[in-house]
């Protein structure tokens, strides 16, 4: 039987909590093991990595704390703020593809989940012209969708994350398809906003060293069905940039979370 709980911070003891998995497992209808036992608690104010081979379920365990999917058992809770009501409500999701309306303006494609809401539209307006300043595309609110380069439209992607004021932010392998240098710039704003924010950001990458040079942790998992292979903490130097890039750190952690990853690609695929 599905359990979903979600519930206030204070009741469900997740002061320091955003999100907590136990013994989360999913089982697809077609009889697929996606996921687990997963065990995961991401601290508040958190970036963590999730890094693992293809299909191991990495996007599976960011449906089920989004509420978009049900685990098939286990628990998954999400800290709630205040006056919260909707399920998913405090979370903002930022997947691969922009996914943008082409028909109509960035203003309007960031404003999307307000109307959703249901906020008054100069509200909305003001609210969605703010999260594309945040996101360096002040200037573009009336340009369109097909006006703007492929880093342009992920920005725009993550201003509509963000317009909601989440307090964790889910973003499924966001630059994958980017090229590097686009990806680098994008990851330095990211992590600006992160610092200033202080959103809990959970990052699907397949990138070893993307998820090493954005996170303060890198949970590595096994091949499907996805289990926790490694938990790595990376600790340097705050804010991080170019130095940190090109630092023996970072080429030590980026050994590190190499080797925790190699059981999953040197032994019998489950593709
Ligand atoms: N809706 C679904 N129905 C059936 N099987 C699914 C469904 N969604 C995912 N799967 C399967 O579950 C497994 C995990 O998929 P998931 O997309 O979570 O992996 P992933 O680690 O995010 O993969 P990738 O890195 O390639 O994006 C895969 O074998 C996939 O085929």
């Amino acid at each position: 039987m599905a359990a979903v709980k979600t519930s206030s911070g204070a009741e469900a003891g997740l002061t320091a909590l955003a999100a907590s998995l136990r013994g989360v497992t999913k089982a697809y209808d077609n009889g697929v093991m996606a996921l687990g036992p997963l065990d995961l608690a991401v601290r508040k104010g958190e970036f963590i990595s999730l890094l693992g081979p293809s299909g191991c379920g990495k996007s599976t365990a960011l449906r089920l704390i989004a509420e978009l999917s049900a685990p098939s058992s286990g628990t998954v809770r999400v800290a709630r703020h205040e006056g919260e009501v909707l399920p998913g409500h405090g979370i903002g999701f930022v997947f691969q593809e922009p996914t943008l309306m082409p028909w109509t303006s960035v203003r309007e494609n960031v404003r999307l989940p307000l109307r959703l809401a249901g906020v008054a539209k100069a509200e909305a307006r003001a609210r969605a012209d703010e999260a594309l300043a945040s996101v360096g595309l002040a200037d573009f609110a009336d340009a369109f969708p097909r006006e703007l380069s492929g880093g342009m439209k992920m920005r725009v992607s993550l201003a509509r994350a963000l317009v909601t004021d989440p307090d964790i932010l889910l973003m499924d392998e966001p630059f994958a398809a980017l090229d590097e240098i686009t990806r680098f710039r994008l990851n330095n704003d990211l992590l600006a906003l992160w610092r200033a924010l202080g959103k809990t950001v959970i990052f699907v990458t397949h990138s070893v060293f993307e998820s090493v040079y954005l996170s303060q942790r890198v949970v590595v998992m096994t091949a499907r069905p996805g289990r926790i292979q490694a938990d790595i903490r990376i600790e340097t130097v705050e804010p991080r940039g170019e130095e940190f890039r090109t630092s023996a750190a970072y080429s030590d952690y980026c050994r590190k979370v190499s080797a925790a990853l190699a059981p999953s690609y040197s032994g019998q695929s489950t593709l």
